[in-house]
Formats: structure tokens, sequence, C-alpha cells
């Protein structure tokens, strides 16, 4: 059953109990009247609340003090006459009001909550922190971005408004912009001297060509540059550099001493040549003399007169000539011990020189070693015509090796059959280490068959002596590719046939040999 007291819920409801009003108030139905009653009946239908809410808001306005008082009895009369227009012109004008009495937006700090929340003040500490330890100490290089670094960590420190903070939000927008276009010059530096650099240590390397001692110095520092460049490179390869360079500044200046120790014998050497031929030649003209005195001489006391003079020059002559080939005998000895200390120090300077065309652990040549050797064999070959081979070794299973016997076992293997290759081949073939448990054998003057046939020799060789670790017996076996160079083809080339005759080896079982096309 409808309650005939509540207030009409829709609109023909509420137009009927409009006129209904109308009628007991016994007011003309005209449509402002009309207009008048019905929102009367439907503003109580719609919001029964929001009378209450502006009674409320009257009644708080006039607990206030003053202005705010007065518009407090001014809404509370709009609601007795229930006068909305007049509350609503109250309204605006108490807003407006307390919109010009507020100071301009800009000037008005809003203060941030004194409490910050544990996180947001331990982000604040974590961003300070970043600022004046990471960001500075990185930027120390440019002391104008650490120094704005700095400050503006103290700057976020003591930002208390909003104000202060959007300050510093877009400070350090600008500082990130800043570190951006400024690492991107650094990197874009490092990159242009890099190149530079590599030019030169090319050039360097082309005049060097003959001064084979040097391209050990050559060979590091292009070493330093081709990785990656990190601290703990750039210190090893710093610290071997010096190394090299001291060794090689000792070497060079004892060659030169001993160089000058030579020249210095040969002077001297040449000098009592001179003296001789002098002393000599002044004999012979005396000699001359002293025949025609002799030829002439009319009596024995002036024949026995020019002998005496004959015989004092002859003994000043011998005197002389003795002391000449004694002074000569040690100048010469001199010379030969400069000679052989020359030789010596060349000797080491080469050994050197080689020890950068070395790999370490097996003393086999290394990749670059590897590279000059296969160039020069290359250039020999073509230049007699002569057959020139490469056969790439693998070792067979060489990780089950090391996973069953250790890394140091590996090792030692890896030295062994080495040791077996250089005793097996002759002189002019030469092995080096072409990867980890790769090697790579240049066998000169050598047809694809003969080659087939020196790598079966190896392999039998080393069945025969087999690798001992810890008393245990390990067969070690390899697959090889073997391939014939073309006179002129690219040594990649080459290399990359051998690498895929080594791969069917595997493919087919290794411990075997598969010649490339
Ligand atoms: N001990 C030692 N092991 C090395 C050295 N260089 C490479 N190796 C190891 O050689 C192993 C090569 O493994 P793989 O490439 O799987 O070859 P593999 O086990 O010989 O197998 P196949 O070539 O298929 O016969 C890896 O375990 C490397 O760690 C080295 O200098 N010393």
């Amino acid at each position: 059953m409808k309650d005939s007291s509540a207030p009409p819920q829709n609109a023909p409801d509420i137009a009927r109990e409009a006129f209904r009003r109308l009628a007991l108030q016994r007011t003309a139905p005209t449509p402002d009247a009309y207009r008048t009653a019905y929102n009367e009946i439907a503003g109580a239908s719609a919001n029964p609340d929001a009378e209450a809410v502006l009674t409320d808001f009257a009644r708080n306005l006039v607990r206030a003090h003053g202005e705010a008082a007065e518009f407090g009895t001014r809404f509370n009369r709009a609601l007795e006459t229930r006068n909305w227009q007049d509350y609503g012109e109250g309204l605006s004008q108490l807003i407006e009001k307390r919109i010009k009495k507020s100071p301009p937006i800009a000037s008005a700090p809003v203060y941030l909550p004194a409490d910050d929340n544990q996180q947001v003040r331990l982000l604040r500490e974590l961003l300070t922190r970043t600022l004046t330890l990471g960001v500075a100490s990185l930027l120390a290089g440019t002391p104008e971005l650490a120094a704005e670094s700095e400050s503006l960590a103290s700057a976020i420190k003591e930002a208390q408004t909003e104000e202060a903070l959007n300050d510093a939000a877009s400070r350090l927008k600008q500082l990130c912009f800043r570190i951006e276009l400024r690492s991107g010059d650094v990197a874009e530096q490092q990159e242009l001297l890099l190149r530079l650099f590599r030019l030169l240590l090319d050039n360097v390397r082309d005049l060097l060509e003959e001064d084979s001692w040097m391209r050990g110095q050559v060979d590091v520092v292009n070493k330093l540059i081709a990785g990656p460049i990190n601290h703990h490179a750039l210190e090893d390869a710093t610290r071997s550099l010096k190394e090299v360079i001291y060794k090689q500044g000792t070497l060079k200046s004892s060659l030169a001493e001993a160089k000058i120790t030579v020249r210095n014998m040969v002077t001297i050497f040449i000098d009592r040549l001179n003296a001789v031929a002098a002393s000599t030649g002044d004999y012979h003209e005396k000699m001359d003399t002293y025949s025609q005195k002799i030829a002439q001489a009319g009596s024995i006391n002036e024949l026995n007169s020019v002998l005496d003079d004959v015989m004092r020059d002859t003994r000043t002559v011998q005197t002389d000539a003795l002391n000449s080939r004694d002074e000569m005998l040690a100048a010469r000895q001199k010379a030969l011990d400069a000679e052989a200390k020359i030789h010596e120090l060349e000797s080491q300077l080469a050994q050197m020189s080689e020890l950068a065309r070395e790999d370490q652990l097996t003393g086999s040549l290394n990749r670059r070693g590897l590279d000059d050797v296969f160039e020069r064999e290359q250039a020999r070959a073509k230049r007699r015509n002569s057959p020139l081979c490469v056969a790439l070794l693998d070792m067979d299973d060489f990780k089950q090796l090391n996973d069953a016997h250790g890394h140091v076992a590996g090792d030692e293997a890896l030295i062994h059959v080495v040791r077996i290759v250089k005793e097996t081949l002759r002189t002019m073939d030469v092995i080096g280490r072409f990867g980890g448990e790769e090697f790579l054998v240049v066998l000169p003057d050598t047809s694809i068959e003969d080659a087939m046939l020196v790598v079966a020799r190896l392999k039998k060789e080393l069945t025969k002596r087999i690798f001992i670790h810890n008393n245990q017996r390990l067969l070690i076996t390899f697959s090889a590719g073997v391939a014939l160079s073309a006179p002129d083809e690219d040594p990649k080339a080459v290399l990359k046939r051998a690498d895929a005759a080594l791969y069917q080896a595997k493919k087919a079982g290794k411990n075997r040999a598969v010649a490339a096309d």
C-alpha cells in the first residue's frame, strides 16, 4: 500500500500534488505559481538530505566569527523562507570573498606534511646520497656538473614546500640531460682516440717490419685495445708493456755499448796497422838508403857504421812489430768477445719477440705467430712453386678428460701433444695453438697426400707415447682437417676449408683425418 504522507516520487504525481497544493492555498494556477509549487515538491523529493546539509553548513557558519557568522545568519534566513536563490547567491559571494582574500598561489607556500611517511623520508635520503656520493663522484672529471649534483642534493634535503620540490625536480631533469650530453661526448672522444691509436700502431708496425724485436711491444698494445677495455685489462696490459719496454730498453743499451766497444777495437786495430805500415815503410826507405850506402862504402869501418845503423833500425821495427802484434791480438780478442756478446743479446731479443708470438702454456706459436708463419710460408711456396698444407687438429673428448681428471691434467695433455708433434715433425714444420684444444700445423713443401701421412704418423706416435697423469695412462686422440693452400688463397679461406674437413672428421666418429676439398 502506498504511504499517503510520503512525498511523491514521479513527475505525474508531483504535478498532481502541485495542483492540489495550489487549490488548498487558493492560489491561482499561473505558470509561475505552478513552477514554484512543483519545484518545492520535487526538491524535497529529489534530495531529502540536501536541505539538512545546507542547514548544517549555515549552523556552523553562525558559530564562527565576523563575516562568516553574518553569512551563516543570512543562510538561516534563506532556509526558513526556502529562498534557495538567496542561499545560492550568498554561497557565490562567500566563495568569491574567500578566493580574493587568499594570497596569490605563487607566493602561497604549500607546506609538505611535516611527518612524511617513512618511505618518503627514505626515498628523499636515498636520492640525496645518490647525488652526493654516487653521481658527484662519477662526475669528478666535470667539476661544474659535480657541483650542481651536490647543490641539488642539499636543495632536495632541505625542500620544505611543494614549490621547492618542483624546482628541484626540474633541476634534476636538467642535470640528467647535461650528463647525457656529456657522456655522449666522452664516448665519442674515446672512440676517436682509439681509432687514431690503431692507425698509429698500424703505421708503426709497417715501419718496423724488419725490426722484429719492436714488434713485441706493438703486439702488446694492439692486444690492449682490441678487447673490451676494462680496469683489469688496462692494468695487465700496462704492466706487461712496461716489462717489455724495460727489458728491451736494457738489452738495447747493452747492445749499443757492445757495438761501441767493437768500433773502438776496430779503430785501435786500424791505428796499429797504420803504425806498422808507417814504421815498415820508413824502414824500407831507410833500407834503400842503407843499401846505397853499403854499395858506396869504401871501407870496413864505413860499412860497420852503416850496418850498426841497419841493426838499430831493424831492432826498432821488430819491437814496433811485436808491440803491434800483441796489441792487435788483444784487440782481436776483445772484438771477438764483443761480437759474441752481440750475438747473445740479439738472440735474447729475438726470443723476447718470439714470446709475443708464443702460447704461454704449450710454448707453441700463438694465433699471431701462426699468422706470420703462414704468410711467410705462403710467400715462399709461391716463390718456389712448392705445395703448402695445413692440418687443423682438435683434441677428441677433451671436456671429458678435463671433467674426469681435472684441468691441470688437461693442460699437461696439451703440453704433451705439442711436445710429440714438435719431436715427430721436420724442423721446418710449425705447430701453433689455434684455440683452446685446437692446434694448427703448417707443413711447407708438402703435398696433400704427404700431409695426410704426416697426420697419420702423429696419431701413431700419440698412441705409442701415451700420456701419463698421476700414474694413469690416458689415451689422447685428435681429429684433423687437412687442406692444401692454393698459391694466392686467402689464409682465412684455407682455414675455413680445413675447419670444414675437421668437422667431417668429428662427424664421422673422431680420431681420424679428412682432406679438404
Ligand atoms: N685443461 C684445459 N682445457 C681446455 C683448455 N682450452 C680449452 N679446454 C677445454 O676443452 C674442452 C673442449 O670441449 P668441447 O669443445 O666440448 O670439445 P670436446 O670435449 O673435445 O669434444 P669434441 O671436440 O667433440 O671431441 C672444454 O671443456 C674446454 O674447457 C686449456 O687450455 N686447458
